[in-house]
């Protein structure tokens, strides 16, 4: 069994949850308000500069030059994200851009950037697959429900494309190569930083959906 495929089964209760809650059922059967889905864009900005630093960390400290490449493209690619998704949606919702990242967008980059920094290539590689991973399979199931409205299912068209899935399994494809030289106990906490992750993304709908705020 590929390491992979032990990382998905490990968190594929997370996965579950995720598909389950209300901020994606809205999504494709349209009901989701305007609002949650105007602030979880704006905290994605947030979210993806983020991740696009994570993402150059791990470039830096990647083991061949091949692996420097693909996460300095794939860092590239989320800020690219970003402004495409604000040119295509911001004019239609009317976005507060000026807030603040909220404590679960902190939160979740405050942990990527900190493993990135502080932890293994590899813990740091476990942390930033949820990202890919989890967006490009929830990409894939909404793709095939879609939404009745016409912004979500922009949105849903940007994330459930090949081309996502491509830059997802080159990744994937990273972990399975330097996953065999590991040793157990760093195998087991790439496994935790992978499930703390993907709890992050499901916080992170829950969060927009909350239409969370600084509570002082
Ligand atoms: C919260 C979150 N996770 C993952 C992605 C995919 O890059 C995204 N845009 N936002």
């Amino acid at each position: 069994m590929a390491f992979s495929d032990e990382l998905w089964d490990s968190a594929a209760d997370v996965y579950t949850a995720i598909r389950a809650h209300p901020f994606l059922t809205g999504l494709t059967d349209g009901t989701l308000p305007h609002a949650a889905f105007g602030q979880f864009v704006v905290q994605d900005s947030h979210y993806l500069r983020g991740y696009a630093r994570a993402l150059a960390v791990l470039a830096a400290r990647a083991p061949t030059e091949d692996d420097t490449t693909l996460f300095a493209q794939h860092a590239a690619g989320a800020i690219a994200a970003e402004q495409d998704m604000h040119a295509a949606l911001s004019d239609a919702l009317a976005l507060d851009t000026d807030a603040p990242a909220t404590p679960t967008t902190l939160a979740y980059t405050s942990y990527l950037l900190a493993t990135c920094h502080g932890a293994s290539f590899a813990e740091g590689l476990g942390a930033v697959l949820p990202c890919y991973w989890i967006y490009a399979r929830v990409g894939e199931a909404l793709l095939g429900e879609s939404s009745p409205d016409p912004l979500y299912a922009r949105w849903i068209a940007m994330y459930g494309g090949d081309e996502f899935q491509a830059v997802v399994d080159a990744a994937l494809g990273v972990m399975d190569r330097i996953a065999v030289d590991l040793a157990p106990a760093e195998r087991s906490r790439v496994l935790e930083h992978y499930r703390t992750t993907s709890r992050y993304e499901w916080m992170f709908w829950d969060a927009a959906w909350r239409r969370e705020n600084w509570p002082v």
